[in-house]
């Protein structure tokens, strides 16, 4: 257990003794609700552990910023690293899985796709879509670092935000096809209550002027969103228009927006049955931002 650990929270750093803190919560019959992070805990994290507490009778939260996940050139040395004021905003009986980059990747791990060398997960035909595409390695190593959790953690459900709704998209037929018995929930995005940013670690690297901007994304989505249910429209050049309208009119960089089938992300010509997520991602100075929204269904 790490120095960390406070009465009610007991953190671990390796994968034995998470497995020997996991045999005897099974002994018990206890059911294990799972909350993977990478840290700098907010409110959407917390949100994320009380649906856990709710479901299950012991929530796990791993921390672990996974650099699989990241290409060279992005922001894995950045990203915020905050393990201690991280547990303690944590409710009490949270047990914490905070490993080492070398316990999970005994065999190393470098972003340099070429270089790396051991298992990997990948989920065809999803991991090369919208986020897929403009972080080429982002899919695969997500993929990757879930399962490597589930496999030792062994939840019972498993808990991720639909912020990140392709990630979501991707970690259900990862599970499903590894026949991990594992039931994954996607729980609502978690907004700044004025302007309805979506809650995100990333924030932190805005500006208070590029702060102030970024809610424009969001405000779009709405827009088109407002356009398909109260008027009907529900094809995909009027509904990306709308979005990109909002986000330019504050100057944001906008890399993509997508209208995609929540079965396998593939882009639509128009909303159908099964209805669509509406994502995308833009830039504010060297910070990528992301957001979403959900027509015509609910996971
Ligand atoms: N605003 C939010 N509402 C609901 N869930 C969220 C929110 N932000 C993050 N999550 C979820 O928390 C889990 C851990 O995410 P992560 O630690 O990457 O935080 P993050 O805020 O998404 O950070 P990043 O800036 O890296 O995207 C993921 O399942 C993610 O979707
Ligand atoms: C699921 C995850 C913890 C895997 O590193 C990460 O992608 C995240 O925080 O969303
Ligand atoms: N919230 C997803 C983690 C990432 O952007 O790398």
């Amino acid at each position: 257990m790490s120095s960390f650990s406070t009465p009610t929270v007991q953190v671990f750093h390796t994968v034995a003794e998470l497995r020997h803190w996991r045999a005897s919560q099974s002994a018990q019959n206890k059911t294990i609700g799972f909350v993977p992070t990478m840290g700098a805990l907010h409110a959407g994290h917390l949100t994320l552990i009380s649906s856990a507490q709710k479901a299950t009778n012991t929530v796990v939260v791993s921390i672990f910023v996974n650099p699989a996940q990241f290409a060279p050139h992005e922001d894995l040395d950045q990203y915020p690293r905050t393990l201690a004021q991280d547990i303690a905003k944590l409710p009490a009986n949270t047990v914490v899985f905070a490993p080492s980059v070398a316990e999970m990747y005994p065999r190393g791990i470098t972003t340099e796709r070429s270089k790396q060398q051991g298992t990997f997960i990948e989920v065809l035909g999803l991991s090369e879509m919208q986020e897929g595409g403009s972080r080429p390695n982002f899919f695969r190593g997500v993929a990757t670092v879930v399962s490597k959790l589930f496999h030792i953690v062994g939840p019972t459900v498993a808990f991720f935000g639909q912020k990140d709704v392709q990630q979501c998209c991707v970690i259900r037929a990862m599970a499903e096809d590894l026949h991990f018995p594992v039931d994954v929930r996607v729980v609502p995005t978690v907004r700044d209550s004025v302007d309805g940013l979506a809650l995100s670690s990333r924030n932190v690297y805005l500006t208070e002027e590029q702060r102030r901007r970024a809610p424009a994304f969001y405000r779009g989505l709405c827009a088109a969103r407002s356009m398909c249910l109260d008027a009907g429209v529900g094809g995909r050049e009027e509904l990306l228009a709308a979005v990109r309208a909002e986000a330019e009119r504050e100057g944001l960089d906008v890399e993509y927006i997508s209208l995609s089938s929540p079965r396998d992300l593939s882009e639509l010509q128009e909303i159908g049955s099964d209805g669509a997520i509406l994502s995308g991602a833009w830039r504010m100075g060297t910070t990528r931002l992301i957001d979403n929204i959900l027509i015509g269904f609910e996971f």
